[in-house]
């Protein structure tokens, strides 16, 4: 195995959104002296365009969330910039498009008091959490007596939408209250992440689209840190060592959860304990491809539900008609378990499953898809889940320990990010954040070095000020930088030039 040793100032280990924006802030103050190691052959992370039946869909973030409100959101500023092609997504007629396993479509008054009960019931559970009233295993099973606990395929649902799938109706989520509660698909031939190669083009030397600085490492598996309080040593699975005065980890926080990189001296025990407390979410959209459309398409009918007696069973559809009129594509979400169940089984099988809820809805005559894409979030061992899931109430203190740098080792991610964790613009702000406090840092430590190079030599000129000059106030000098004396003796018996912190 080889084994190079580079030194930078700072090593990037991920170049998802969050890895890129980090980046280029320290690029942007100076600190151009970085390393960008990135596991898998491109740059992107959970943003991931893929060509499908002919046109380009978003296996990983899809929406621009958080549009139309006071605050402008980052991200689509640099999607308007970019002149991202985007769809407005509106969700409020999905729960008047349920189906039920004959294909009857739920009347719009049982739909709207299902959907009424639904949210009332969230908010109570909700408000019940908040108190700690869940917390003991008394009230959980008080809770699952709860008249209003969903029980009706219709019930599950919709509780499946409201919970699993994004929509702010129920929860004061910061997304929409900051930026907006408006959503935009994005529909572009250049893909989400296009957005990431804008900002990398400011930073990092690029052709025709192209990055060819060689402080980007594609194909570059970062498996341990060696970190102490003179540097970080990065080791790579293909055996490369990176030396670096700091460390950002971007990676998720499903990889962090996992033992894929080893951190040596080990993490504290605060650290580990909020990182694996934390909840992850799997989240997937299997995209089927058709001959021909035999769904209903129109402004009201981009989404449709399906209602089974399991919860989350192919519940949630969407047609791309909007996106890419004749795409002649269908999307399915499924969330968590029902993820997991389907990264483990062959797509032939999840093809066979979801044409058979399909036919349910839509009768027997309709045409078998033609193809179909399985994204296995949960599966990829750089991912190992979709995004986290903090509850609405989470103690803000977690999230703090998951952000906190740890020595030389800093933490960044969409999981940092105490407002907008799960978004893009999550991780877009946490990267910014990250460096910003990492930019404080390493002005801190300038600072320390500075004074301490300067308590050193003073003893010096004292010295010879007063054998030259015989000056009296020689001696109180040393006392300037207000360090105690005893550190400044033991350091000098050991001779360390070493900051003295
Ligand atoms: C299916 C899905 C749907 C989503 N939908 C939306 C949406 O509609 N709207 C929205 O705003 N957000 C959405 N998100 C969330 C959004 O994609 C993420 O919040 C965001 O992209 C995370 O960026 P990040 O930089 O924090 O992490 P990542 O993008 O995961 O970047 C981390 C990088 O680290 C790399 N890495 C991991 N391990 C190592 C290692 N050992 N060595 C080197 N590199 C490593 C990974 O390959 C990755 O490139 C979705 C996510 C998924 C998966």
């Amino acid at each position: 195995m080889e084994n190079k040793s580079t030194r930078s100032s700072v090593v990037i280990v991920g170049a998802g959104v969050s890895g890129i924006s980090a980046a280029k802030i320290l690029a942007e103050n100076g600190v151009d002296d970085i390393v960008i190691l990135e596991a898998s052959d491109r740059i992107g992370g959970r943003i991931r365009k893929e060509e499908f039946g002919g046109v380009t869909v978003e296996l990983g973030a899809g929406w621009i969330a958080g549009v139309g409100g006071k605050q402008s959101n980052p991200v689509w500023e640099l999607a308007c910039q970019s002149n991202l092609r985007t769809c407005f997504s509106d969700y409020s007629y999905a729960r008047y498009n349920i189906y039920d396993r004959s294909g009857k479509i739920f009347p719009s008054g049982i739909a709207a008091d299902s959907y009424k009960k639904a949210v009332e019931s969230a908010i109570q559970r909700l408000s019940q959490e908040a108190n700690h009233d869940a917390s003991t295993a008394h009230d959980v099973a008080v809770l699952a007596e709860t008249p209003s606990t969903p029980k009706t395929p219709i019930e599950l649902a919709i509780d499946f939408i409201l919970h699993d799938f994004e929509m702010a109706e129920v929860e004061p989520i910061s997304t929409y209250v900051d930026f907006g509660d408006r959503e935009f698909l994005v529909a572009d031939d250049r893909g989400y992440e296009h957005l990431l190669y804008k900002i990398a083009e400011t930073f990092l030397l690029t052709s025709e689209g192209e990055i060819l600085d060689n402080r980007l490492k594609l194909n570059t598996v970062v498996r341990e840190l060696l970190h102490s309080r003179n540097g970080v040593l990065v080791t790579t699975e293909d055996g490369c060592v990176y030396e670096a005065n700091y460390v950002i980890l971007s990676v998720s926080i499903g990889v962090l959860q996992s033992n894929l990189i080893s951190i040596r001296p080990p993490l504290p025990r605060w650290k580990i304990e909020a990182i694996s407390n934390c909840d992850i979410m799997v989240y997937t959209k299997i995209f089927l491809k058709f001959p021909h459309k035999f769904w209903p398409c129109g402004p009201e009918k981009e989404f449709f539900i399906y209602a089974h007696e399991r919860r989350g069973y192919y519940t949630f559809w969407q047609h791309m008609e909007n996106a890419y009129p004749g795409s002649n594509i269908l999307v399915v979400t499924l969330t968590n378990g029902e993820s997991k169940r389907i990264e483990a089984q062959s797509d032939e099988e999840t093809l066979r499953e979801a044409m058979e809820v399909l036919r349910n809805m839509f009768g027997p005559d309709i045409p078998d898809a033609t193809d179909i894409l399985v994204p296995r979030w949960w599966n990829n061992r750089f991912q190992r889940g979709s995004y986290s899931n903090y509850p609405i109430y989470a103690d803000h203190q977690q999230v703090n320990d998951i952000k906190a740098p740890v020595g030389r080792v800093f933490f960044t991610g969409e999981h940092t990010s105490e407002k907008f964790s799960g978004y893009v613009h999550g991780a877009y702000l946490s990267g910014i954040d990250t460096s910003k406090a990492l930019l404080d840092e390493i002005r801190k430590d300038k600072e320390r070095k500075t004074e301490n190079q300067a308590f050193l030599l003073e003893p010096l000129l004292a010295l010879t000020e007063s054998l030259t000059s015989g000056q009296p106030d020689a001696v109180s000098k040393l006392h300037k930088f207000d360090i105690p004396t005893q550190l400044f003796l033991t350091s000098s018996k050991l001779g360390l030039p070493e900051a003295i912190v």
